[in-house]
């Protein structure tokens, strides 16, 4: 039977998709690419930068016009790409690394959201596409444009598991070279998969040796106190490496 061909409609609704995943991209790219900068206030990020320091009012002297403006150092960008199914815990994620509480209950992102953290040595743009249904597709726009993948799992929700093992093999697939860290997320609620199994039924073992990928047990946000397993700390820790 001959290839049926495209309806208008579907060719229309392909085209919206492409130019609404483009203009994401490029709100992004426009977002940091411009420099525009977060500043820090000390103690609200555990790294925190210094932040900067304005001359008091009876400090000027107007010969310092004069002198010529230091040229500020530019840190380079790395980007990180966080991705995973809705409710997974990638807006946790990027909330407890910028020092921020978790949100009460789950409050979906429509759309991409970012935080920019500068380090020592470069400046991590951390971007974040919500994991409803409808924006799943616009993932794979965006894994060749950046230095790392995050993909978190919950590692509590069996039933759509299989979905986010598909999802995640579509992107490593899109690009073979992109480093991965998957984040098994929600370790501390009792009915959470062990890493073991979570390896086994994200298909992990069948991954190329060669191949950059981690996968990490996490608490972002554990529900209870006295939970002690490790937190954000050495996920950021795996993403330093990868990026230096
Ligand atoms: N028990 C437990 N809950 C967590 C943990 N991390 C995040 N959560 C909760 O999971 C829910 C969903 O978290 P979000 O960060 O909003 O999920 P998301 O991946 O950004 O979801 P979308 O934006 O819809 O794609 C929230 O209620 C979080 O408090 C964790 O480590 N343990
Ligand atoms: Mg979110």
């Amino acid at each position: 039977m001959a290839p049926r061909p495209l309806g208008p409609l579907v060719l229309a609704l392909g085209g919206a998709a492409a130019v609404l995943g483009s203009v994401l991209f490029i709100l992004w790219k426009t977002y940091f690419g411009r420099g525009r900068e977060r500043r820090w206030d000390r103690g609200e990020a555990w790294w925190g930068a210094e932040a900067a320091r304005l001359p008091e009012w009876d400090e000027w002297d107007p010969e310092d016009e004069e002198d010529e403006e230091p040229a500020l150092e530019e840190l380079e960008q790395r980007e990180v790409l966080v991705l995973g199914l809705d409710g997974a815990g990638k807006s946790t994620f990027l909330r407890v690394l910028s020092g921020k509480p978790p949100l009460e209950g789950h409050i979906p992102t429509w759309g991409f959201n970012s935080v920019r953290l500068p380090t020592k040595d470069f400046e991590v743009d951390l971007l974040e596409i919500g994991g409803s249904q409808n924006l799943r597709f616009y993932w794979k726009e965006f894994v060749n444009e950046v230095d790392v993948l995050v993909f978190v799992v919950d590692s509590a929700d069996r039933l759509r598991l299989p979905w986010a093992r598909q999802e995640l093999h579509k992107l490593l697939d899109k690009d073979p070279d992109l480093p991965v860290v998957v984040v098994a997320n929600k370790q501390d609620l009792s009915e959470a998969m062990s890493m073991v199994e979570l390896q086994r039924e994200l298909g992990l073992q069948a991954v190329d040796n060669q191949r950059e990928v981690f996968l990490l047990a996490a608490s972002i946000a554990p529900a209870g106190p006295s939970f002690e397993e490790p937190g954000t700390v050495h996920i950021w820790k795996l993403l330093l490496e990868l990026l230096s």
